[in-house]
C-alpha cells in the first residue's frame, strides 16, 4: 500500500486528494478555490474533520504552499517521504504527449513549451510540478492530460476550416480539454446506468470555471467545445468561448493593444466577469440576477451557449442517450441544469424538478422515467484517474 498525492491545478482552484493506492482509499482531500480573487477559501478534509478557512490565494504558487503546510500540520502525514509518488493534471500536452507521462526535466520543459496551448493553466501545473520537484525530491512525478482523452476526435472535427499546412507545420487543431474528467465521468455514468459505454450516445457539460461540452460515441471523445486552447467553446468564468477571430483586430486597433494582451482580456476578463461586471462566480451572479439586468442576461448568454452546443452536437451524434452534468456549477447548481434541460424539452428531455433541486454534489438520475433523454450528474474525479496513471506510469516503489 501507498501514498499516493494526485494535484488538479483547474484556472481557479487547486484540488488535491490524497489515495492510499491501489486500494483508492481516500486518506485526506482538500480544496484552495476563487485563487486570484479577492478572497479564496481553503478546505481540508481529514482525520473525520473537516477545517475550513478564508483567506487570500494569490496564485497556484501560494495554494501549493498552503497544501504542502496543511498536510504536515494537520497531521496527515508525518513526513513527505511518506508519499511514494505525485500526480498533475495537465492541461495541454499538444501533439507531444498522447498519454499520462513520467516527468523529468525535459517533461517540464516541454510542458513550458506548451504555455501557448493553455495560457491560464500550463505555467501554473508546470510550477506546480517545479514546487513539488523541490519538497518531494527524488519521488516519482507524473503527468496526467486533459487532451488525452481528446486524441479520438476525427479530423472532420479537430481540423479548423483555414489552410491545411498550418496544422501540418505548426499543429493548429483543436485539442480540447477536461479529458481527464470526461474520461472519468463518461465510465462512471455507464457503470451507474449499467450499459456498456460503447452503447451510448452521450453528451457532457462539464461547468465549471472552465466550460466545456463532450459529445461521446462509441465510448470515445467525438467532438468537444474547447479549441486550440480552452479559451474556445461557450462563455465561462473570466474566458469569451467562440468569437469572431476578426473582432481580436478590431479591438487591437481601437484600443491600440497588442495581440498578446487582447488574449490576455479574452482569457482573463471576459466571460461571466466581463459581460457582468460583477463575478466570474455563478454563485454571485446567481444572487445578483433579481436585481442586475445585467447579471441576469449574462446568466442567460451561459445557459443559452451551452443548448446551442448540445444541440449541435445531438445533430452529430443523430440523437442522445444521455446528457450528464459535473465540475463545480453542474453539480452544484440545480437552477442552472433546470434552465438548460426545459430548453432541451424539443428533444424529449424532462427532469424530475424536485429531485433536480435536492441533488448536491452527488450522482443522481435527474430524469422522469418517461425523459427520452437519462439526465444525470455525477461529480466529476479528475483526481482518482491522475493516482491511477500515477499507479501505472510513475514506476512507484512502494514503502
Ligand atoms: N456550491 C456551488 N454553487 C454554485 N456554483 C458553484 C458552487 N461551487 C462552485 N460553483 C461554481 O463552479 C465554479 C468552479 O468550478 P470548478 O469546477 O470547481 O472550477 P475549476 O474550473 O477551477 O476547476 C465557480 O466559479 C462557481 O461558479
Ligand atoms: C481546461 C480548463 O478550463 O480547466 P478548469 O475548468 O479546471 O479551469
Ligand atoms: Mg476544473
Amino acid at each position: 500500500m501507498s501514498k499516493i498525492l494526485a494535484i488538479n491545478a483547474g484556472s481557479s482552484s487547486l484540488k488535491w486528494q490524497l489515495f492510499e493506492m491501489p486500494a483508492e482509499k481516500v486518506i485526506a482531500k482538500g480544496v484552495a478555490e476563487r485563487i486570484g480573487q479577492e478572497l479564496g477559501r481553503i478546505k481540508v478534509v481529514a482525520n473525520g474533520r473537516s477545517d475550513e478557512r478564508k483567506v487570500v490565494i494569490p496564485s497556484h504558487q501560494e495554494a501549493v504552499k498552503m497544501l504542502l503546510t496543511s498536510l504536515t500540520e494537520n497531521k496527515i502525514i508525518t513526513g513527505f517521504t511518506e508519499i511514494v509518488g505525485v500526480g498533475h493534471r495537465v492541461v495541454a500536452g499538444g501533439e507531444i504527449f498522447h498519454r499520462s507521462t513520467l516527468i523529468d526535466e525535459k517533461v517540464i520543459a516541454q510542458i513550458e513549451s506548451l504555455a501557448e496551448y493553455a495560457p491560464l493553466h500550463n505555467p501554473a501545473e508546470a510550477a506546480g510540478i517545479r514546487a513539488f520537484m523541490a519538497a518531494l525530491p527524488g519521488v516519482p512525478e507524473v503527468a496526467v492530460f486533459d487532451t488525452s482523452f481528446h486524441q479520438t476526435l476525427p479530423a472532420v472535427n479537430y481540423l479548423y476550416s483555414i489552410p491545411y499546412e498550418y496544422y501540418k507545420k505548426f499543429g493548429a487543431r483543436k485539442y480540447g480539454a477536461h479529458g481527464t474528467s470526461y474520461r472519468y465521468v463518461s465510465q462512471r455514468t455507464a457503470d451507474l446506468l449499467q450499459r456498456p459505454l460503447t452503447d451510448l450516445k452521450m453528451i457532457v457539460a462539464h461547468l465549471g470555471n472552465g466550460t466545456s461540452l463532450d459529445a461521446i460515441k462509441d465510448g470515445k471523445s467525438f467532438n468537444t467545445s474547447m479549441g486550440f486552447t480552452p479559451l474556445a467553446g461557450v462563455t465561462m468564468g473570466t474566458r469569451s468561448g467562440d468569437i469572431d477571430a476578426s473582432l481580436v483586430a478590431f479591438l487591437e486597433e481601437k484600443m491600440d493593444l497588442s495581440t498578446e494582451q487582447m488574449i490576455h482580456i479574452l482569457n482573463t476578463k471576459s466571460g461571466l466577469l466581463g459581460l457582468s461586471g460583477v463575478s466570474s462566480d455563478m454563485r454571485d451572479l446567481l444572487a445578483h440576477e433579481g436585481t442586475d439586468p445585467q447579471a441576469k442576461v449574462t446568466v442567460e448568454i451561459f445557459v443559452d451557449r451551452i443548448v446551442q452546443y448540445i444541440g449541435s452536437y445531438v445533430a452529430q451524434l443523430s440523437g442522445l442517450d444521455v446528457l450528464v452534468f459535473t465540475a463545480g456549477i453542474g453539480e452544484n447548481e440545480s437552477l442552472i441544469r433546470s434552465r438548460i434541460c426545459q430548453a432541451l424539452g424539443y428533444l424529449g428531455v424532462k427532469i424530475d424538478e424536485a429531485v433536480n433541486k435536492t441533488t448536491r454534489g452527488t450522482e443522481q438520475i435527474i430524469s422522469t422515467p418517461n425523459s427520452k433523454v437519462k439526465v444525470l450528474v455525477v461529480p466529476t474525479n479528475e483526481e482518482l484517474m491522475i493516482a491511477r496513471d500515477v499507479v501505472e506510469y510513475g514506476e512507484i516503489t512502494s514503502k
